[in-house]
């Protein structure tokens, strides 16, 4: 059984790596330097960093060139998360060299350039699912987006190769994952998930583990991991054992 992929969380707000709770603008705890974090995830023997802008997914500006910055300065695979909406913002994020891109609004207000670019850039587009309950949520999870369901068939059909699913209800929280979620997502898909959101300890990660098998790939690990919970080292280990 292929084990689970770790992806380390870099959420950068004003320069700044940070974690929200829920979500929300304003509920940002300060971790310093991105680069330091995602160097110290790479040290660490991360073989994936998950890297958003939340500005650009806010709207309230961006991180282009810091984001461009840490993608450059890592050799592990990139996922660049946060704001990617149109061809600019899409060519400016593959250019830093990342695996891949994760396109979240754009999935939900521009269906037929989402369904284009899935088309032309095949893996290097994942789809953030990012929910409440089973409502999409866009424009950094502010507004309502339609169904999940309905909107997992539409991106299935156009071949979408890989869906990253938040229950925005856990994320920041370090109240565990929605599992339930997970599992309903990957009963209705072929495709590889990434859970993120809410990992708040080791039994956590061995818990989504056990979903490898039914269609979750990987998962992502923010807050549990600035606050101290665990280290990576032991993350990495319990998924491999
Ligand atoms: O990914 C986005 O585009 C995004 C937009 C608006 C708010 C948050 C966003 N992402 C947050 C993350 O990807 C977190 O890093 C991830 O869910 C980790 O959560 P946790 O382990 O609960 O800290």
């Amino acid at each position: 059984m292929p084990k689970l992929e770790l992806l380390p969380a870099v959420d950068v707000r004003d320069g700044q790596a940070v974690r929200l709770v829920h979500g929300e603008s304003g509920s940002e705890t300060s971790y310093g330097s991105p680069l330091e974090a995602a160097l110290a995830w790479q040290s660490a023997g991360a073989e994936w960093l998950h890297l958003v802008d939340l500005d650009a997914a806010f709207g309230t500006g961006d991180n282009r060139d810091l984001i461009a910055e840490v993608t450059g300065a890592m050799d592990i695979k990139v996922e660049l998360s946060g704001g990617i909406r149109d061809d600019a913002s899409l060519a400016a994020a593959l250019a830093t060299g990342c695996r891949r891109v994760n396109l979240g609004t754009a999935a939900l207000e521009s269906p037929e350039w989402v369904a284009k670019v899935i088309a032309e850039h095949g893996d290097k587009i994942a789809v953030g699912l990012d929910v409440r309950g089973t409502t999409l949520r866009g424009r950094g999870w502010t507004r309502d987006g339609g169904d999940l369901y309905e909107t997992l068939a539409r991106l299935d059909a156009e071949g979408c190769a890989r869906y990253v699913v938040t229950d925005i209800a856990k994320d920041g929280t370090l109240e565990g994952p929605n599992l339930g979620l997970l599992r309903d997502v990957c009963a209705v898909t072929d495709r590889p998930v990434v859970a993120s959101g809410g990992v708040s300890s080791l039994a956590d990660l061995r818990a989504i583990s056990l979903l490898v098998p039914e269609g979750v790939e990987g998962a992502i690990v923010g807050k549990a991991l600035y606050a101290k919970e665990f280290t990576l080292e032991e993350a990495l280990k319990a998924v491999a054992a």
